[in-house]
């Protein structure tokens, strides 16, 4: 499958690159980077600290999505909306690891997905997509009693709170307690708020040094309580599971899927 890597100097894009040279099946079919980069014309490969790989560093996206069937995305939402119409135009596998969307980039993703794969999850791994199914489990076991908190902290540059995966993990604890999480959410608190409000999920935010990422969801009862956890050691794991997803796209119906259709994550 010839891949692209979208925002391949970043700190994902290059991981992407290492990932997609190290999978049987894959093959790096285009790097591309935003107009002015500094890293235009290099080797991908040098970029990403592998053997050269003869696919240089390019601004210019529609040569390469006409040529691919594949492209994986972990940049910015702006940058994501543009990508997916051109990969919805090409028919190609779009991949999103990108963060960080408002409802009407959603919207626009969605519209793409009606004419190509779009395969879309705040978070790629293993680990967290079975973490969301524990924490499904969890909150549904557990009534609206237990307060639900979800926890995370990140790197110092990571630009957009909560995280992907934080609101992932909010939203199954939303669909295991069978509300919105739209209607149930608090994202921040400061100053006199008032005693929490019974079956509402919490968000708290770190930010600091150079964690990849770490996600606790707290199921806090009267006088116990149940932590959920995880946490990512190496970007790697998200890389890969970025191009397992793109593999497993590759010639399937158009339609918008999520990591636990990759997985085979669903209950039931
Ligand atoms: N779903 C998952 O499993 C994971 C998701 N992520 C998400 O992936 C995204 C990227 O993370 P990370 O690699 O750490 O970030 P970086 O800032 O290191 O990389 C982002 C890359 O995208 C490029 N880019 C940003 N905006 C645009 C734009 N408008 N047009 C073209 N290119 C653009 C950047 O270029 P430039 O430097 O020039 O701005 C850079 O190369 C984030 O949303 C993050 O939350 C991260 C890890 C795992
Ligand atoms: O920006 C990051 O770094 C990460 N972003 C994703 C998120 O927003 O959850 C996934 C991972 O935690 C790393």
């Amino acid at each position: 499958m010839r891949l692209i890597v979208a925002g391949a100097s970043g700190r994902m894009g290059r991981a992407l690159i290492r990932a997609v040279a190290e999978t049987e099946g894959a093959e790096l079919a285009g790097a591309l980077e935003r107009p002015g980069s500094e890293h235009l014309g290099r080797d991908a490969g040098d970029l990403a600290g592998v053997d050269p790989l003869g696919v240089s560093v390019t601004d210019d996206a529609l040569p390469l999505v006409a040529a691919a069937d594949g492209l994986l995305d972990f940049t910015a939402p702006e940058a994501t909306v543009a990508l997916a119409e051109l990969a919805a135009q090409a028919r190609i596998v779009h991949v999103i690891g990108t963060t960080g969307f408002s409802p009407a980039h959603i919207d626009s993703v969605d519209a793409a997905a009606r004419h190509a794969v779009v395969i879309r999850s705040g978070n790629m791994s293993l680990g967290v997509n079975l973490l969301a199914a524990l924490v499904r489990q969890a909150a549904k076991a557990l009534g609206p009693d237990w307060d639900i908190e979800v926890l995370e902290m990140h790197h110092r540059a990571k630009v957009d709170a909560p995280s992907g995966t934080a609101l992932l993990l909010g939203q199954a604890a939303a669909e295991g307690r069978d509300v919105s999480l739209a209607e149930q959410s608090v994202r921040t608190r400061d100053g006199h708020t008032g005693a929490r409000v019974e079956g509402t999920i919490g968000f708290a935010t770190l930010r600091g040094g150079s964690v990849v990422g770490d996600h606790t969801v707290i199921l806090a009862g009267a006088g116990e309580r149940v932590e959920l956890s995880h946490r990512a050691e190496d970007r790697m794991i998200f890389a890969r599971g970025a191009v397992k997803a793109a593999l497993w796209g590759f010639r399937r119906k158009p339609g918008h899927y999520g990591m636990a259709d990759v997985l085979g994550l669903h209950e039931g």
